[in-house]
């Protein structure tokens, strides 16, 4: 009997999926290492990673007796290659199945009033974190010919949002990236899944409001800095409200469903990305924004989450 059950253990443990997730210290990677961690089938090893190891409380009590068994907490910071190879190398045989891009970070504001160094760590973490990253795990998955690649990407890698300029960027970067790698990728028989949230109410929501709140304005004009308090500013926490998904949503909608290349997760966000893709000419989906944020408009998805019919010329 024992060699049976062994048997049958290893099995177990051989169909078992490594997986590694980045910026597990809050919001959508805790929320979706915890998920696959508490996996009823134990179907994933998940190796959960943060940059600053002193946050890892949060996850480790959302975690609870999973850790230690199907979650593992690692450091791992997207902007050092030698961290990722660090925490890469210290995987058995290196093996990851799965691996999710999410670290990432916001910045809004009038970009009269950014660094260029600001912006710089924006694309840094952005873009160049999952290029970072993939730098040192694609090679072992096209040698093994297997894996899945998800990466946390915006409704911002489709379309721009009025003060998101450098982020709306770092993330159209990324879907431009991935567009391209997920030829190749085919050919190796690795699967790269875009996730596109729209707002989702996490720890990103409160620092960029915060940010946006101290952000010293004296170098815009006074009409944009107008703009941005009393527009954009005011009517931030009430969109999130009304469209903000949770963490756990975004999780689940991960888990639930094998994700095409990309996947928009939020419906009530889907109508002001489908005018993209209605119009090549590009002018339908910025008129309308535009006329949604000047013309009385401020909060263009009222409270019931329904969006008003867009039309495409200015009035
Ligand atoms: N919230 C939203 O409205 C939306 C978010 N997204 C995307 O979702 C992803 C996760 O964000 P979300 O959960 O909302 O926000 P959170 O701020 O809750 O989580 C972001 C995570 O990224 C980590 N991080 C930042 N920089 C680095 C780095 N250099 N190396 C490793 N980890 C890093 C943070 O770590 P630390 O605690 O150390 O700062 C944190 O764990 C991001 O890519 C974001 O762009 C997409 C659409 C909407
Ligand atoms: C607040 C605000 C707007 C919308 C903001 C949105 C929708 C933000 C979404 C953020 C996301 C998706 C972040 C992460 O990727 C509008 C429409 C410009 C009108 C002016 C005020």
């Amino acid at each position: 009997i024992l060699p049976t059950i062994s048997a049958a253990i290893q099995l177990k443990i051989m169909a078992q999926k490594t997986v590694l997730i980045t910026g597990c210290s809050s919001g959508i990677g805790l929320a979706l290492a915890v998920k696959m961690a508490r996996d009823e089938q134990k179907r994933f090893k998940v190796y959960a990673t943060m940059r600053n190891l002193t946050r890892k409380d949060k996850l480790a009590e959302a975690a609870g007796r999973t850790l230690g068994k199907t979650l593992e907490i690692k450091q791992l910071d997207v902007c050092s290659e030698e961290s990722i190879k660090t925490c890469v190398s210290s995987i058995p045989d290196r093996r990851i199945d799965i691996l999710v891009s999410n670290a990432g970070m916001g910045l809004i504001g009038p970009i009269e009033c950014q660094t260029i160094d600001e912006m710089r760590t924006v694309m840094d973490t952005n873009f160049f974190g999952l290029v970072r990253l993939l730098k040192e795990i694609l090679p072992d998955m096209k040698k093994k010919k297997s894996g899945h690649i998800v990466i946390i990407s915006s409704v911002m890698g489709i379309q721009g949002i009025l003060f998101n300029d450098v982020y709306a960027a770092s993330k159209f970067a990324v879907e431009g990236f991935c567009e391209s790698l997920a030829i190749q990728a085919l050919k190796f028989k690795l699967q790269l899944s875009l996730i596109e949230p729209g707002p989702v109410i996490t720890e990103f929501e409160k620092k960029v409001f915060e940010d946006g709140m101290k952000m010293d304005l004296s170098a815009a004009d006074e009409e944009t800095a107008d703009m941005f308090t009393n527009i954009y500013l005011k009517n931030y926490k009430q969109i999130f409200q009304s469209l903000g998904q949770s963490a756990e949503d975004i999780a689940e909608i991960i888990l639930a469903e094998n994700p095409p290349f990309r996947h928009q997760t939020n419906t009530l966000y889907t109508p002001m990305t489908t005018l993209k893709y209605a119009d090549p000419n590009g002018d339908l989906p910025i008129d309308t924004f535009y006329k949604m944020v000047f013309h009385g408009r401020g909060s263009p998805f009222p409270a019931n989450g329904s969006c008003r019919r867009p039309t495409s010329r200015l009035p």
